[in-house]
């Protein structure tokens, strides 16, 4: 097909802000089709040396095509000022505007909401991705209400152990070999989320993601992350001391999981070491008779 340009779509309203981006809702004036399109100013990108970053976005969402549960990149172009990546419309928005509409989720729909997005963490890892920003604003509801992770700006390739032993290599995207020169691993990702490894430069692993979904399944279930300042410096103290708690009445098969995932050594949280991801936790008792296969062609739970 003849490369697209800006004229080929309608721009509508802004939907969406990364930090060197803007997402808008857009229509394809030839199908019609509505897209959303993350626009990126190159003078931006440049100034900021960010262009690895964009760079390494656009191949890791290339390389995930057609992942379920994962959002898709159909196709980028550019003109003289800014870069344009086509991605798929998600027409119920960001996760955590649902949770904050409703005060929390109840326990069926934290078990069908963190249950969508293990399977959409197993086919990342499984493909050697690290998101390393999950957030509940980087998890989209599509129009049937199931979920699509996006935001992969922050995401990274990883060699599994055997592999960086044995140097076999791993095909695809950027590793820590290609980091641009910069502290090993300064903190990617966003305060409420981060695990405390990446705030000790220690290897980021998938396991840094275990973390974050386990802050994702507490605020699921309170209404509220589990580690909480107006000051990034004592979040980050508390973070790194394990220092939360749970409100009472908080659901125990769920406070059980969540103390196995926010573990602070990363090799320790609870599908850490699974052969096979992530099947520790889905033998978890929070998750008993929901079937993880079927999630995508099963009509999601109300959310009241
Ligand atoms: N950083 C990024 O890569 N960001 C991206 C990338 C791709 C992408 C993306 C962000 C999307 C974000 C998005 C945002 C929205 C949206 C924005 C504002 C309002 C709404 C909205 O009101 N939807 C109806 C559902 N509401 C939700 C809140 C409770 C009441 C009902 C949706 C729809 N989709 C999207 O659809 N596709």
């Amino acid at each position: 097909p003849t490369k697209r340009t800006p004229n080929d779509f309608i721009f509508g309203k802004v939907i969406g802000e990364g930090s060197f981006s803007t997402v808008y809702l857009t229509k394809d004036i030839h199908t019609q089709k509505e897209f959303a399109i993350k626009v990126c100013e190159k003078h931006y990108i440049i100034k900021e040396k960010k262009t690895e970053y964009v760079k390494r976005e656009k191949d890791i969402l290339f390389y995930l095509s057609n992942t379920p549960f994962i959002v898709k990149l159909y196709y980028t172009f550019q003109d003289a000022e800014r870069l344009y990546f086509v991605l798929s419309y998600a027409k119920n928005g960001e996760l955590l505007p649902h949770i904050n509409k409703v005060g929390s989720f109840d326990v069926e729909c934290t078990k069908f909401y963190s249950g969508e997005i293990l399977v959409a963490l197993e086919y990342l890892h499984n493909m050697n991705v690290i998101h390393r920003d999950l957030k509940p604003e980087n998890i989209l509801l599509d129009e049937n209400m199931h979920i699509m992770i996006t935001d992969f700006g922050s995401a990274k390739m990883y060699k599994p152990a055997v592999d960086r032993k044995t140097k076999n290599g791993v095909s695809g995207c950027n590793d820590d070999e290609d980091e641009p020169r910069r502290r090993k691993n300064s903190f990617v990702g966003t305060a409420q989320y981060v695990s405390p490894e990446l705030l000790t430069d220690k290897p980021v692993t998938p396991s840094s993601d275990l973390w974050a979904f386990g802050c994702i399944i507490y605020q699921m279930i309170s209404g509220l992350p589990p580690f909480r300042s107006r000051s990034e410096y004592i979040m980050f103290q508390k973070i790194t001391k394990l220092e939360y708690e749970f409100p009472s009445g908080f659901c125990e098969k769920a406070r059980n999981l969540v103390e196995k995932l926010l573990v602070l050594d990363s090799e320790q949280r609870i599908g850490a070491t699974d052969k096979v991801k992530y099947s520790s936790i889905r033998s978890h008792p929070f998750y008993e008779s929901l079937d993880f296969d079927n999630l995508h062609k099963t009509t999601p739970p109300p959310i009241y």
